[in-house]
């Protein structure tokens, strides 16, 4: 099995091209690749697969010939991933896979049609679902009690402003946030974020850390950042405009406006290599028996 290790602002995937679907991939398979100590490592998977061999992605097979077949490292899969997308675009030009479209390629997600555009040397930006505010509700992490916006992003997210005098890097994300699993049935990516400074050419600064539903913290989230941004813009009475958002990772741009929401940053592919199957490796599963 051939992979190709990359990552978009630290938030890094294990691609793994499967152009006919013709590979078993499965949630101990995906866990076991993540697997940072005895696999590749990384917060997810991203298979890249025709969108006409994948059940998910044929009924998109005629506007986009890829579809992203992304799993969480825990073997779950997610309807969407920001930077995912981005680097999954990176490595279909790299590849040669694809070619860079003036109209945006268009990739297939379980989230429904996305558009790419190269920008720069290092830059992928995508034309993101657009982020649907949603109501208040809470999370709590060690003592602190947080109200948050509800956001939805293709996936669910749920954005919290730290109070005044709470550090963004001092909170304990070793462990998963509380939520209501009333509110989010299935699961919540939690954002944190506080005030950045002023910012030359943006409308907006915001510093984020997140814990990603089925993959723990991550160095950065494109699909939160989307979220984030657009609870920056409600807060300053906007309904457009450019976010710049600081992640652990590097930084994330959004640009909002009332029908369109591109995530712009860095997407960057850093090693390929040959795997045997079977893994040659104990799985997370197999060392739990
Ligand atoms: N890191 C991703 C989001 C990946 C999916 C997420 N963990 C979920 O389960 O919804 C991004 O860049 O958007």
């Amino acid at each position: 099995m051939e992979f190709t290790k990359g990552h978009g602002t630290g938030n890094d995937f294990v691609i793994l091209p499967d152009p006919d679907g013709a590979l078993d991939l499965t949630p101990r398979l995906v866990a076991a690749l993540c697997d940072r100590r005895r696999g590749i490592g990384g917060d997810g998977v991203l298979r890249v697969v025709r969108a006409a061999k994948h059940p998910e992605g044929v009924a998109l097979a005629g506007e986009a010939e890829w579809f992203m077949d992304y799993w969480n490292s825990d073997g779950s899969y997610a309807e969407m991933c920001g930077n995912g997308a981005r680097v999954f675009v990176r490595y279909l030009l790299d590849s040669g896979l694809a070619v860079p479209s003036g109209a945006g390629l268009p990739v297939a997600t379980r989230a429904g049609l996305v558009r790419a555009r190269v920008e720069g040397e290092e830059d992928i930006a995508i034309e993101m679902p657009h982020p649907r505010l949603g109501d208040p509700a809470a999370a709590g992490l060690g003592g602190l009690a947080l109200t948050g916006t509800a956001v939805d992003v293709g996936n669910p997210h749920l954005v919290c402003a730290l109070p005044a005098g709470v550090e963004l890097a001092a909170l304990d994300l070793t462990r998963a946030p509380d939520v209501d699993p009333a509110v989010f049935p299935a699961g919540v990516n939690v954002e944190f974020t506080a005030p950045g400074g002023p910012l030359a050419g943006t409308d907006g600064h915001v510093l984020m850390r997140v814990y990603e539903r089925g993959s723990a913290e991550t160095l950065s989230c494109g699909t939160g950042a989307c979220a984030v941004a657009a609870v920056a813009l409600r807060d300053a009475d906007r309904d457009a405009g450019t976010i710049a958002v600081d992640v652990p990772g590097g930084r994330l741009t959004v640009t909002l406006t009332a029908d369109s929401c591109w995530l712009a940053g860095p997407a960057v592919l850093i090693a390929t290599g040959t795997l045997p199957l079977p893994l040659p490796f104990p799985t997370p599963r197999d060392l739990a028996l």
